[in-house]
């Protein structure tokens, strides 16, 4: 029976995608890996059976071979990996067969009958992580970087997967536990711990606990902007250049262009890369009053889609101040959206019209036309997902929900054991602090149940 708590059985899986390929890869972990390879592979040298099991990380070459009925499967290179140093930490072959899925396949089958089971999705990556090769952060952070879209989200996941996170949350976890100690003393060895002992503990909660933990808590928010991009609203007023902005940071002409107003009706949604984040921009129709049944359609459609945005671009036509219509459609614009950019167009036609500050806004001006001004452009809205931090920052580590909630729980906790502190209330201040330290410990994995890890192996492939 299948059990993935179970590490005694030894696992199988073809590691590379399904479909045609240059080689394809077939993965077996557990301590019958070896004598598997040695009963259904034949050397090309026979010499290479002289030692079993073969070098370490050294390939071999030879044929899979069925056992039963001599059928050559595949011609193959080989390698034997020795737990405990290995990805699972257990005893590794990788098959380097031909990428076909029958052929592979075929190699599969061959390895099952011989004693290793089909391994469940994520399943390496979940023995790795039971066997201490590493801790639950880095292995949700394996997936991650699997299923990377941009530069940005695989450098973030690379971070964790290499410790970033855990050894962050390692760092925090050092100070709750001396303070807890300290609080443990106190409440072992005397009812009032005298000034100093607690301004020591309270020093300590506000330099290693509380700040780390609400600046970590507060980098989740920026993740699902990181990863899954930010929905852009392009509104204006009609023929300020809406779609020619679309289509200059597209790249390409998705949007209908023309010199009469009104020209834009659907919302047009194409996803972009800019500098390295994900958008998706909306195009929509101008607003105005009109009578065209229509165009009001398009204009209501625009309205929602601003309310579905997390970025509005309002557009308005260089040359002037705002009219007194733009401002109307700047505060609908601040109603429905906390991140507005304000842009002006046809830089072209004015050339040396300089926009002034407007309240908060930075407007930036630009030539939808010639280009000119869309780098601001660019910069500005990837400052707007990053909420103003700092341009040129990596975006270093940053939880995922799971971890969020984790780090929000040890927040309250702390925050409650701070209160407790100032009250000399020990016994309850010790309980907190061990509250704290039980959420932190989810982040790394220690406690969380199997239910928990099925969850998030779940999201994984097979073979990894
Ligand atoms: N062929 C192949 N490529 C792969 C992987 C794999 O399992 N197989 N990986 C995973 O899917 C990644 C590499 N991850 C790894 C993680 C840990 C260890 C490891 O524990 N190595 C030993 C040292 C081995 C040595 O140099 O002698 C160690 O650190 O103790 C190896 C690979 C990406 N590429
Ligand atoms: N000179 C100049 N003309 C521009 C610029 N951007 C757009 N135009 C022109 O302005 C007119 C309207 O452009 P669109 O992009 O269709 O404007 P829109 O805001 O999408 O208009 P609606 O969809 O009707 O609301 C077209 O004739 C464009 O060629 C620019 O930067 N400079
Ligand atoms: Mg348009």
């Amino acid at each position: 029976m299948f059990d993935a708590m179970n590490l005694s059985q030894t696992i199988a899986a073809i590691a590379t995608p399904p479909g045609v390929g240059g080689i394809g890869v077939i993965r077996i972990s557990g301590s019958l890996s070896s004598s598997i390879l040695k009963s259904i592979f034949q050397p090309a040298h026979s010499s290479l059976f002289d030692i079993w099991p073969p070098q370490a990380y050294k390939l071999i070459r030879g044929k899979i071979v069925d056992p039963q009925t001599s059928a050559v499967k595949d011609d193959v290179l080989a390698v034997f990996m020795p737990g405990p140093g290995t990805y699972t930490g257990e005893d590794v072959v990788e098959i380097q067969g031909h990428g076909g899925p029958v052929v592979l396949g075929a190699v599969l089958e061959t390895v099952l009958s011989q004693g290793a089971r089909l391994a469940e999705p994520g399943e390496f990556t979940r023995r790795a992580f039971l066997n201490g090769r590493m801790d639950l952060s880095q292995a949700e952070a394996v997936v991650d970087l699997i299923h990377a879209r941009t530069s940005q989200a695989a450098k973030t996941a690379a971070t964790h997967v290499g410790g970033g996170l855990k050894n962050q949350v390692k760092g925090i976890l050092e100070s709750i536990m001396e303070c807890r100690a300290h609080v443990e003393a106190a409440l072992d060895f005397s009812e009032d711990a005298g000034d100093g002992e607690t301004e020591s503990i309270l020093a300590k909660l506000d330099q290693g606990v509380i700040p780390p933990l609400r600046e970590l808590a507060e980098a989740a928010e920026l993740g699902k902007a990181y990863m899954e991009g930010l929905k852009a609203a392009i509104v204006g007023r009609p023929n300020v250049g809406k779609s020619s902005l679309m289509n200059a940071l597209a790249g390409q002409e998705r949007s209908i262009v023309t010199e009469t107003p009104g020209a834009t009706r659907d919302v047009v949604r194409e996803p972009v890369l800019i500098r390295g984040l994900h958008f998706t921009l909306s195009d929509t129709a101008g607003m105005r009053t009109s009578s065209d049944a229509v165009e009001m359609i398009g204009i209501q459609r625009a309205k929602d889609a601003m309310g579905e945005s997390d970025l509005i671009i309002l557009v308005v036509e260089a040359g002037s101040d705002l009219s007194p219509e733009d401002q109307e459609l700047l505060r609908q614009a601040e109603r429905s959206c906390n991140r507005v950019l304000m842009v002006y167009n046809k830089l072209d036609l004015h050339p040396g019209f300089n926009p002034s500050p407007l309240g908060d806004y930075t407007p930036v001006a630009v030539s939808a036309k010639t280009g000119q001004g869309l780098e601001g452009l660019r910069q500005a809205m990837e400052k707007a997902l990053r909420q103003g931090r700092e341009l040129d920052a990596a975006p270093g580590i940053i939880p995922n929900l799971r971890q969020k909630g984790a780090l929000e729980d040890a927040l309250q906790s702390a925050a409650h054991a701070r209160d407790r502190i100032l009250e000399e209330a020990w016994e309850l201040a010790a309980f907190d602090m061990e509250e704290a330290q039980k959420s932190l410990e989810q982040i790394l994995g220690i406690g969380v149940s199997p239910d928990i890890l099925d969850r998030i192996f779940s999201y994984f492939c097979i073979g990894k």
